[in-house]
């Protein structure tokens, strides 16, 4: 675990390279786009060459698909105790999402016509379940139950098998729960190529959702324009800030927590209280003991772990706002007041009782959230995100006359005769 402190040397650049922006290097651009390059041309000939490649699965035409067989017989084996917390994650999730979707409105504007603007669930949108080092089954409700609560149709998913050819039974359980229609045993930048571009068996979705490796979120940066895309999610982050009256067992829980996401996954603590980080130390060991995967979260806290000995909370909250941290979890006295100065993070838990962990499964926002800096530019899936919108500007001749002189201004600066002469035969009809 890197400690720094605020008087060290090399603090202030370390601080100042948390200030990220979510751009590739060359490599993953390059290697990114041959993979796009190829679906585009060779279409499902090129996805199963890179299935084979990636995920050591050979699939045919007929394969990518998961069958109407492999949903019913993953529904026989889920417990039903995984069903009813699929249950419950989806009650909060459709709740969230109807009071987050945008609703239409109608007004006047100063020159008396109707303005307003319309929104309807997109036909058809793919979403990306990420499959490689754990079955995401909360992702399913954290993507597509979102475009279910909206009303979307058609939700075409895609995850990658095993080399066995199956999903995990819970996971395809809740996709099933969570309105995908379609589900294709693809992962990998190839999965969102062919989603966006389709293939000779996959028609193309209009926008796509979902969290995923770096291969991953590159590939969603390099489709937009053949779809547009809800947010860059990419390897998990936590920020946590908290001062003495936090709880260090909870503190330490919630890097533990963190850290299990793996490898590329990155854990920070910021806090001005050496006696709270000695107390947190003090947990994460004895914690760490207790955990099946301790070996491997231990990897992560020593390699991908961070704490900063800040100056004072000020300073703590200064760098979330720099660091745009996937999950800021703050927990500290007087919480309305630092929550009002915190301004980029993907989603924020306040209190030594608000757990990351209810956040991913269970809450109601979207677990799919903003990393690596993208935070400072987008937000986490949304409901509105999953309506398209449109605007509706309706006239009669009154409001076509008050409109007439504005307008002949802008057609005569911008040379633009027609435009002057469309208004000006109307309002002297
Ligand atoms: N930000 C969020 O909201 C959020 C939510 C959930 C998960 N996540 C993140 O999603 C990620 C999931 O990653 P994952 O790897 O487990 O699953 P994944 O499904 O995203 O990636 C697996 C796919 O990557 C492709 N791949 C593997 N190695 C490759 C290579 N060398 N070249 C090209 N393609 C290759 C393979 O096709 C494979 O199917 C994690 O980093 C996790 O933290 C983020
Ligand atoms: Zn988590």
């Amino acid at each position: 675990m890197k400690v720094l402190r605020f008087d060290d040397a090399g603090y202030s650049d370390f601080v100042s390279e948390l200030d990220r922006q979510a751009m590739p290097g060359t490599d993953l651009y390059e290697t990114v786009a041959a993979i796009v390059n190829e679906v585009k041309q060779r279409g499902n000939q090129a996805v199963f060459e890179y299935t084979s490649k990636f995920d050591k699965l050979d699939l045919t035409e007929e394969t990518m698909f998961v069958s109407e067989a492999e949903l019913a017989e993953a529904e026989a084996q889920v417990e039903d105790s995984v069903k009813e917390a699929v249950a419950a994650s989806k009650r909060n999730v459709h709740s969230f999402a109807k009071l987050s979707m945008r609703q239409d409105w109608t007004s006047t504007n100063a020159e008396g016509a109707q303005v307003g603007e319309r929104f309807v669930p997109y036909d058809r949108v793919g979403v990306y379940v990420p499959g490689g080092k754990a079955p995401l089954v909360s992702t399913a409700l954290m993507t597509a139950a979102i475009g279910q609560a909206v009303g979307v149709k058609d939700i075409l998913a895609a995850t990658p098998a095993g080399p066995d050819g199956k999903v995990n039974p819970s996971l395809l359980y809740a996709l099933k729960e969570s309105g995908a229609t379609q589900i294709i045993k693809v992962g990998g930048a190839q999965a969102i190529a062919a989603m966006a571009l389709g293939t000779q068996t996959v028609k193309p979705v209009e926008k796509i959702f979902g969290p995923g490796n770096s291969f991953v979120v590159e590939a969603k940066r390099q489709l937009v324009g053949a779809v547009s895309i809800d947010l860059l999610p990419g390897p998990s982050e936590v920020l946590v800030i908290a001062d003495d009256s936090a709880n260090p067992a909870f503190v330490a829980a919630d890097l533990l927590a963190q850290a299990e996401h793996g490898g590329d996954s990155v854990v920070g603590f910021a806090t001005p209280s050496e006696s709270l980080l000695e107390k947190v130390k003090v947990e994460l060991e004895k914690q760490l003991a207790q955990l099946s995967r301790a070996d491997y979260i231990r990897q992560v806290l020593d390699a991908g772990t961070f704490v900063l000995i800040t100056k004072d909370l000020e300073e703590a909250v200064n760098i979330c706002n720099v660091f745009a941290p996937e999950h800021l979890s703050l927990i500290v006295e007087n919480e309305d007041a630092w929550l009002d100065k915190v301004k980029t993070a993907g989603a924020i838990y306040v209190g030594n009782y608000a757990a990351v962990a209810v956040g991913d499964f269970l809450a109601g926002p979207s677990h799919t959230l903003p990393t690596g800096g993208s935070g400072k530019s987008f937000s986490g899936i949304r409901a509105d995100q999953f309506q398209r919108r449109t605007s509706i500007v309706r006239m009669d001749k009154a409001s076509v006359q008050k409109s007439e002189k504005y307008v002949a201004e802008f057609a005569r600066v911008e040379g633009l005769d027609a435009h002057g002469a469309s208004v000006s035969i109307r309002a002297n009809s």
